[in-house]
């Protein structure tokens, strides 16, 4: 049976309180009915708390990449602290299981992680095909339960993670990128994991006011076409009286001022702006007053709801002159359609023209957002022609994961009673790689990451300036000796039931989000572009490549022919 605490609260044990995971719905129940009736299987064998040992990995970089994020590993250890089925629980399992016997349920109440140790990557951490994200130890029927849950806590979160550290790697370094998927996430999860895990994976913001609430990532917004078209004229504006920034004057009618402003722009000889305008939609310009008059130091407006070039733009920069004029400074624009290399560039022409005629200081330096539909294929186009948008506001492509469906982490087991395990395939690259492990990243001369390497628990570490052999897992024909710079060991102890025993401390977001930047960074070029990347090596060492392809030999039935 499994070592209880003496009814000690895992989760509340001195200095080490862990909350719930993020979604109620997170519980010992959200897995496959299979987990189930093999724990109830395990315990009628009586194998229920036989040593076992899992790794969890995915075996294809996503998106068409050589790359991708690790997370997810957070909300895991916040499940396993809480993992406890309730009476209703236990009940719901004793009638979805034909013939369960009473004695399984109370096994079942008496279920904790008390006696599982969980060994991973550092959340946020750049990670590759085949290598362990997690090694999970524990009895085997508990074990089992966590199958599911884990690799739905994992799956996605480094799925959308590696989408937005993608479209980072796009966007460049200094371009500002919003998250605005919440309205097309699957389902109220899929929102709240898509803002936290784009976050991590390098997005600057969320426009999902409850992930910045739950986690602390910044808020930043616009507004709708909804707002623009609700007004229909000027005279709808009753309040129309705004103090200066410094308090110290009024403009009690501050529609005339914007109106004023926007003659101004019309007079002006310049051949930047006259002649792109004559008379722009005055619905438009009542809505972008009457949003000035709400936010005059937070002034931005989408300006494409009627014609970005002969309206948009003119009475949005109306409304900034006005604003000027008692000492604010306006944000900047949206643009939500049409081309937005040709409309961003034509709107930082009329700004600077603006600046320039009206002699207004920085009024060419407005930020420019661009939305509609954007991805990886439309930021880099975007490049590609020359643009002047300084921020990405992006949605359906990003949360949705459109791109990839799914990352396919598995969950194998690779040992049991110390006695090593492996899942045999027709195709090799499913076959999985036996034995409790240790893997390290080996660091080359320039300091970029050369190669994984996993070796049997017990080998003796990489050591610096050694030379090594590396193995392909499977081809016996690629191998590389290696010596290396930097050695780091991949695999930290995250979870042991045992809390006098150190394990890892979780990680404030912020934290995990500059490791992921960091490895990025860190990485060699060659293994980040679009279009054909390099694949980072993953390989074994020379005595665990034997024992794989001892094991394989053994579990393999010879064929016979007639
Ligand atoms: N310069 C560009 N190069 C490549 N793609 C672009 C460029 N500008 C915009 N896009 C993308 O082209 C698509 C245009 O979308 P769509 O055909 O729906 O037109 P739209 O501009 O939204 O028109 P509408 O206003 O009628 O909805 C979007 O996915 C957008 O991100
Ligand atoms: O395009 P996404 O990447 O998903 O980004 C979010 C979109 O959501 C908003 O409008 P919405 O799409 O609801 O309306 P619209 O298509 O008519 O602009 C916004 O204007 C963007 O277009
Ligand atoms: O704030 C915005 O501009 C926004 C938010 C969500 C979706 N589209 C746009
Ligand atoms: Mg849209």
């Amino acid at each position: 049976m499994e070592t209880k605490q003496n009814g000690l609260d895992l989760k509340k044990q001195p200095g080490r309180v862990i909350d719930k995971p993020t979604n109620p719905m997170v519980t010992p129940l959200l897995n496959d009915l299979y987990q189930f009736t093999m724990a109830y299987a395990y315990w009628k064998a009586n194998k229920q708390s036989e040593r076992s040992v899992f790794d969890l990995y995915f075996r294809k970089n996503p998106f068409g990449g050589e790359y991708t994020i690790f997370a997810g590993l957070e909300e895991c250890i916040k499940f396993l602290a809480n993992f406890k089925l309730s009476n209703e629980e236990i009940d719901f399992v004793r009638d979805s299981l034909p013939n369960c016997e009473e004695a399984f349920c109370e096994y079942l109440r008496g279920l904790d992680c008390s006696d599982i140790e969980v060994y991973a990557i550092a959340e946020g951490s750049v990670v590759f095909p085949k290598v362990p994200l997690l090694r999970i130890e524990g009895p085997v029927a508990v074990v089992q339960l966590l199958e599911t849950p884990f690799l739905n806590l994992i799956n996605y979160a480094s799925l959308v993670a590696t989408n937005a550290a993608r479209h980072r790697f796009v966007a460049g370094k200094s371009k500002l990128l919003l998250e605005f998927g919440a309205r097309r996430a699957q389902g109220p999860d899929g929102a709240i994991s898509a803002s936290k895990y784009c976050y991590l994976g390098g997005f600057d913001a969320t426009s999902n006011v409850a992930a910045g609430k739950l986690f602390g990532i910044p808020l930043r917004g616009t507004h709708s076409h909804a707002f623009v078209s609700s007004f229909m004229s000027l005279d709808e504006i009753v309040d129309k009286a705004l103090r200066s920034s410094d308090g110290k004057s009024t403009s009690e009618d501050f529609v005339s001022l914007v109106q004023t402003c926007l003659t101004k722009i019309q007079a002006c000889n310049s051949s930047s702006l006259c002649g792109i305008f004559s008379e722009t939609n005055k619905s438009e310009l009542a809505a972008f007053t009457s949003y000035a008059l709400a936010f005059p130091s937070a002034f931005l407006a989408l300006v494409d709801t009627y014609d970005v070039m002969k309206s948009g733009i003119p009475n949005f920069c109306a409304v900034a002159l006005a604003l000027n004029e008692l000492g604010y400074k306006a944000v900047g624009i949206r643009l939500d359609s049409g081309d937005l290399a040709y409309l961003s560039t034509e709107a930082r022409k009329f700004f600077l023209a603006v600046e320039r005629e009206l002699k207004v200081p920085d009024f060419g330096k407005m930020i420019i957002t661009a939305s509609n539909d954007l991805n990886e294929e439309t930021v880099d186009a975007l490049n590609k022609q020359g643009h002047e948008v300084d921020a990405f506001g992006i949605g359906t492509n990003l949360v949705t994961c459109y791109a990839q469906a799914a990352l396919g982490c598995v969950f194998k087991l690779v040992e049991i009673n110390n006695q090593p395990r492996i899942k045999l395939s027709e195709d090799v690259t499913k076959v999985s790689i036996p034995c409790k492990k240790r893997s390290y990243r080996l660091f080359g001369k320039e300091g970029y990451p050369l190669v994984d390497i996993m070796t049997g628990e017990n080998e003796p570490p990489p050591k610096v300036g050694e030379r090594l052999l590396c193995r392909h897992p499977f081809n016996e024909s690629k191998r590389a000796y290696v010596v290396p710079q930097r050695v780091e060991e991949l695999l930290k102890c995250y979870w042991r039931g045992n809390a006098d025993k150190a394990r890892e401390e979780l990680e404030p977001l912020k934290e995990i989000r500059n490791r992921c930047i960091k490895q990025l960074e860190n990485m060699r070029r060659d293994h980040m572009r679009r279009l054909n990347p390099t694949p980072y090596k993953v390989s074994v060492s020379a005595k665990l490549y034997d024992f794989i392809h001892f094991l394989w030999l053994n579990e393999a039935p010879v064929g016979e022919l007639h």
